[in-house]
C-alpha cells in the first residue's frame, strides 16, 4: 500500500471553466461533462453559480438532484450575501452530498475599489455569508478572492474566522494570476503555521494561469500543506485559464517520488473527458498540450524514435495508454457491431442511450461504407454530431446546399436551412470565398449576423478521406460565441459550425426568438 497522501480534486469546469469567453454549455452539454467528471473520479464538481442564471441554477439542480452521489460532492458558489447563499443552497438541497462555496474579496484592491468596504466589513461579512451557508448544510467552502494579493497578516485573520463560523475548506485563490511557485508555498506555510484552528479545515488552492504557472503554483501549494486543488478539464477558465486537472494529476502520480501525493483520478479517462469538453465549449486543445494534446506522446525525430523502439523509457516518463490514448487509433470498421460501437464511444466519453447508439449506429455503417478507415475523431464526430448538436424546434439545421465555384470569380451558394417546421432557402452569389458566402447565406435565413473572428480547419482524423473539423470563434452583441462540427466534406463542416454559433445564440434567447 502507498503511503501517498490523498490530494482532493475540486473540478470547476462548469463553473469557473464556463467563464472563458464562448465557452457557455446547456443544460445537456453540462450533464454530459459532470457524467464525465464522474467517471473520472473527482472529488467535487462544482456545477455553477446558482444566481447567476435561470440556466445556471436549472443545471446545478439537475446535476445535485440527478448525479450527485455520496462519492461526489456536488457544489454550488454563492457570493457573501443572504441571495446568492439561499438560492445555492435551493439548488444543491436535493444532492446526497452537497457543498455551498462562498467567496469574498480580501485584498486592499478589492476591497477599496470593487467592494468599497473596510477590513472589518469584509471579516464581518464573510462570517456572516459562512454562518448563513452553514445553517444549510455542514460541508461549506470560503474563498478570500485574491487571496495571493491579499496581506498575509489579514488573510491569517480571514481564515480563523470563517473557519470558527463552520468552513470545513478553506480555499485561496491566486485569483489574478499573479503568485509564483515560492510565493504560493509561503502564504500557504504561513496559513499552516499562523491560523490556530487550520487543522480544522482542508486548506484548498485555486490557480489562474495569467504568467503560465497555474500548475506549478498549486503543486507548490500541496507541498506546502494544501490537500485539495482546484482545477478544470483542458485549464479552460476566465482570461488564461485555470489550473489544468490533466496536467496536476499527472504531475503527482509520474513525479510520486518527490510529491508522495496521489489523488482518485482514473488517469485513463482523462484523454476522453478533454475530447468530450472541447467538443462541447468548441475550444480546441493546441496539438502540444502536456498530456492530452494530440503531439503529447508524437516522437518525430530520428534520434528519439532510435531510442524509444530500443526503449520506450528512453524518452517518455508517461504511457500513452494511462491518460487515456488508444495504444492504436484504428478500431472500428464496417464490420462492427453495436457493442462494439457503444464501448467505443464510452472510452471516448460517451455514454449512449439505446436510442442514441441506434441512430448513431446507421450513420456509422453509412460512414464505415464510405471510408477506408474509422478513427476515434470518425466517432467522435459522429457521436458529437447527433448528440450534442442536436437542436431544439429553435435552432435551424442544414437540409442542404450547392456551391458553384470557378477560379478567381465569386462563388454562389444555394443554401436550404430548417428550423421546426420551417423551410427556407436563399441564393448568395457574393463573398470572397465559400465560407464567406456561406457566412451570407446564413445569415439572410436567420436574421443573425455574425462577426467572425476565427476560423479554423484542420484534419481530425487520417488519410485524404479524412474528417474536416471546423471550429469558429464568432462575436455578437458583444459576446463571444463558439461554433464546432465535423464532416468528411468541408463546406458542410463549415456551414454547420456557422449554425452551431448561430444556434448557440438562439439558445441564450439573444436572438431569433
Ligand atoms: C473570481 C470569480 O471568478 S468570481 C465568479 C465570477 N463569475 C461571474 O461573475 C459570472 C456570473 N455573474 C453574473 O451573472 C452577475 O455578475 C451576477 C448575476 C452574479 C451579479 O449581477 P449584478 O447584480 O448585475 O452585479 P454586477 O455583476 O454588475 O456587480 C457585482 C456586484 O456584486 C458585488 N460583489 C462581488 N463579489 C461579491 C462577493 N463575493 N460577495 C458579495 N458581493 C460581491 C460587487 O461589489 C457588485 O456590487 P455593487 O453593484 O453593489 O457594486
Ligand atoms: C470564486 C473564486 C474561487 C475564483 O474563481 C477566483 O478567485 O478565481
Ligand atoms: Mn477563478
Amino acid at each position: 500500500m502507498s503511503d501517498a497522501r490523498q490530494i482532493r480534486i475540486f473540478d470547476t469546469t462548469l463553473r469557473d471553466g464556463e467563464q472563458s469567453p464562448g465557452c457557455s454549455m446547456n443544460l445537456k452539454e453540462k450533464l454530459e461533462v459532470a457524467q464525465a467528471l464522474i467517471d473520472l473520479g473527482v472529488d467535487i464538481i462544482e456545477a455553477g453559480f446558482p444566481i447567476a442564471s435561470p440556466g445556471d441554477f436549472e443545471s446545478v439542480r439537475e446535476i445535485a438532484t440527478s448525479l450527485g452521489n455520496r462519492d461526489v460532492e456536488i457544489c454550488g458558489l454563492a457570493r457573501s450575501n443572504d441571495k446568492d447563499i439561499d438560492r445555492a443552497w435551493e439548488a444543491l438541497k436535493h444532492s446526497a452530498n452537497p457543498r455551498i462555496h462562498v467567496f469574498l474579496a480580501t485584498s486592499a484592491i478589492h476591497r477599496e475599489f470593487k467592494l468599497k468596504m473596510s477590513p472589518e466589513e469584509i471579516i464581518d461579512r464573510a462570517v456572516a455569508g459562512v454562518k448563513r451557508a452553514k445553517s444549510y448544510c455542514d460541508n461549506i467552502e470560503f474563498s478570500p478572492e485574491d487571496a495571493a494579493r491579499t496581506e498575509i497578516d489579514f488573510l491569517c485573520q480571514v481564515v480563523e474566522k470563517v473557519i470558527e463560523a463552520g468552513a470545513t475548506t478553506v480555499n485561496i485563490p491566486d485569483t489574478v494570476g499573479y503568485a509564483t511557485p515560492s510565493h504560493m508555498h509561503d502564504v500557504i506555510s504561513s496559513l499552516v503555521n499562523r491560523v490556530p484552528n487550520i487543522d480544522q479545515a482542508v486548506i484548498s488552492v485555486h490557480c489562474h494561469d495569467d504568467l503560465g504557472m497555474a500548475v506549478a503554483n498549486s503543486l507548490a501549494a500541496v507541498q506546502a500543506g494544501a490537500g485539495q486543488i482546484e482545477c478544470t478539464i483542458n485549464g479552460i477558465g476566465e482570461r488564461a485559464g485555470n489550473t489544468s486537472l490533466e496536467e496536476v494529476v499527472m504531475a503527482m502520480r509520474t513525479r510520486n517520488d518527490f510529491y508522495n501525493c496521489d489523488t482518485r483520478v482514473d488517469s485513463k479517462r482523462l484523454v476522453p473527458a478533454s475530447r468530450l469538453v472541447s467538443a462541447v465549449t468548441g475550444m480546441h486543445v493546441q496539438r502540444n498540450k502536456a498530456i492530452v494534446g494530440r503531439n503529447a506522446f508524437a516522437h518525430e525525430a530520428g534520434i528519439h524514435q532510435d531510442g524509444m523502439l530500443k526503449e520506450r523509457s528512453t524518452y517518455e516518463i508517461m504511457r500513452p495508454e494511462d491518460v487515456g490514448f488508444a495504444a492504436t487509433d484504428l478500431v472500428l470498421g464496417k464490420h462492427s457491431g453495436r457493442a462494439a460501437l457503444a464501448d467505443r464511444a464510452k472510452q471516448l466519453g460517451f455514454q449512449l442511450t439505446g436510442d442514441q447508439l441506434q441512430s448513431i449506429f446507421g450513420r456509422f455503417k453509412k460512414l464505415a461504407d464510405r471510408k477506408k478507415e474509422i478513427f476515434d475523431g470518425d466517432i467522435v464526430a459522429l457521436v458529437q454530431n447527433e448528440i450534442l448538436a442536436k437542436t431544439t424546434e429553435r435552432e435551424w439545421t442544414l437540409v442542404t446546399y450547392t456551391v458553384e465555384l470557378t477560379y478567381k470569380s465569386t462563388p454562389k451558394i444555394t443554401l436550404t436551412l430548417k428550423r421546426g417546421e420551417e423551410e427556407k432557402t436563399v441564393e448568395v452569389c457574393d463573398g470572397s470565398g465559400v465560407v464567406d458566402a456561406a457566412f451570407l447565406a446564413v445569415q439572410q435565413i436567420t436574421g443573425i449576423d455574425l462577426d467572425c473572428k476565427e476560423f479554423q480547419i484542420q484534419s481530425s482524423t487520417l488519410g485524404r478521406d479524412a474528417n474536416g473539423e471546423v471550429t469558429i470563434e464568432t462575436e455578437y452583441e458583444g459576446e463571444i460565441y463558439r461554433g464546432r462540427a465535423v464532416s468528411m466534406d468541408c463546406v458542410e463542416a463549415s456551414i454547420k459550425a456557422i449554425l452551431n454559433a448561430t444556434n448557440r445564440i438562439i439558445a441564450t434567447s439573444k436572438a431569433g426568438a
